[in-house]
């Protein structure tokens, strides 16, 4: 047994995977061998789900099959819609109401009682779970509106039917693409926090909605998911102020901040999915012609270039750029990380089944630090 110390369990394996690999050195991310690149421009969020969850992409055929089973399960328990719109009114913030609505739908799982080892009852369940987050998040965002939520349209994508319940308003092509890519781009990424929180869970055999939910509490913190939502607010902030983007990361660094959207424990260059949306969204300021956050982000990455930043293997991020294509399709920004979980789901739920297929229970240790031999005294002699 190895005494030495991983903080963080920085470089430590843990597990075998066949799902997807990050090359951070090249900066390189594939899912089951395809290239992100190729899947985000050729394969809509419901094949990369079935690659995921199946191992191979499906024919036109098993497509079909699979997002209509998918887009049957959308609807969501009344109950579950009352507990989202109380949460709304209390001013619930939306990682935290869906991590509460996802919790709950498991008491409205048809198959509740089905044995955790019974890993095609996950996958059902899992499915179950996927096609409902959007229709929880569409709805908690009405509920803020003061609107009631939109039934869902099993004719619609996952993609454009999450902008249509979100708005009341079917979206156009461009829109519907955008969002889809956007899915894409989020669906996995080896154990990555939310993942191994996910997988945890799972490892103790506990049901897979106990996993999603522990994946969402996860991938809210700043330091991983929450990181999209400080990116627009950066850009935001600068926008009020009088400063200039390359001045408000200056003063940030003097003052000893992190830079959102910036580093990231595998890449140590730029993330290939920060570049794909970078390159969406300049094709979408060149065609709105509002460049603004376009040329913000570009200064900001620019600048810190010019510093060394990137030299260091602190580059952009996946949640560099997301933000910014999200506010072109007119999403409010605290949804930025929810829309984060509602794809990153199905990695969660393909590594938890994946794990539990040779399921070991993680149980690591820690080394002990504290007194010895200390003697007890009761409560009243203290
Ligand atoms: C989807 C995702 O989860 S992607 C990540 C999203 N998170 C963010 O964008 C938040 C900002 N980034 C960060 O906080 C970090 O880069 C993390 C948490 C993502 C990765 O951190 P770690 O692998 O633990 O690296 P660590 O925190 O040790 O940083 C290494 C060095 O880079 C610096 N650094 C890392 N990120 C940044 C940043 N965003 N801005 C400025 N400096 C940074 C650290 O200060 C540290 O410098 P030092 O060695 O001089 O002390
Ligand atoms: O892999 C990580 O550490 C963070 C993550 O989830 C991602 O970049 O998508």
């Amino acid at each position: 047994m190895s005494d030495e110390l991983k903080r963080g369990l920085e470089g430590v394996l843990v597990a075998e995977s066949d799902l997807s690999y990050v090359d951070g050195e090249v900066g390189k991310l594939v899912y089951r061998g395809y290239d992100i690149e190729d899947l985000a421009q050729g394969a809509s969020y419901e094949e990369v789900l079935y690659l995921l969850w199946h191992g191979s992409l499906p024919t036109r055929e098993e497509l079909d099959a699979f997002a209509a089973d998918l887009a049957a399960e959308r609807a969501v328990d009344d109950d579950v819609l009352d507990t989202v719109r109380t949460l709304a009114d209390a001013g619930e913030r939306p990682m935290a109401a869906l991590r509460t609505a996802v919790s709950m739908l498991s008491a409205y799982e048809p198959e509740s009682d089905a044995d955790p080892a019974d890993l095609d009852a996950t996958l059902r369940k899992g499915r179950r779970i996927t096609a409902k987050i959007p229709t929880i998040l569409a709805a908690f965002e009405r509920a803020r509106q003061g609107e009631d939520p939109v039934a869902p349209d099993p004719d619609l994508s996952h993609a454009a039917n999450f902008l249509y319940m979100l708005t009341g308003t079917e979206p156009d092509d461009v829109s519907a693409e955008t969002f889809d890519m956007a899915l894409t781009l989020h669906a996995d990424h080896g154990l990555n926090a939310s993942t191994f929180t996910a997988m945890v869970i799972g490892s103790t055999m506990a049901d897979v909605y106990s996993g999603v939910t522990g994946g969402i509490g996860a991938l809210s913190g700043p330091l991983h998911g929450g990181a999209n939502q400080d990116v627009m607010e950066v850009l935001q902030e600068v926008d009020a102020s009088d400063k200039d983007p390359v001045q408000w990361v200056k003063d940030a660094r003097e003052e000893g901040r992190r830079i959102p959207g910036f580093g990231h424990r595998v890449y140590k260059v730029k993330d290939p999915r920060a570049k794909i949306l970078e390159g969406k969204l300049r094709d979408l300021a060149e065609s709105s012609g509002d460049t603004k956050w376009l040329d913000y982000t570009t200064a900001i990455e620019e600048y810190l270039t010019e510093q060394g930043l990137l030299d260091k293997g602190i580059a952009p991020n996946v949640d560099f750029y997301s933000g910014s294509v999200y506010d072109s399709l007119g999403i409010p920004v605290d949804m930025y990380t929810p829309i984060f979980a509602m794809s990153r789901a199905g990695g969660w739920i393909a590594h938890v089944v994946e794990y539990q297929e040779d399921n070991r229970l993680i149980r690591p240790r820690g080394r002990y630090t504290g007194p010895e031999d200390s003697a007890f005294v009761p409560v009243d002699e203290r």
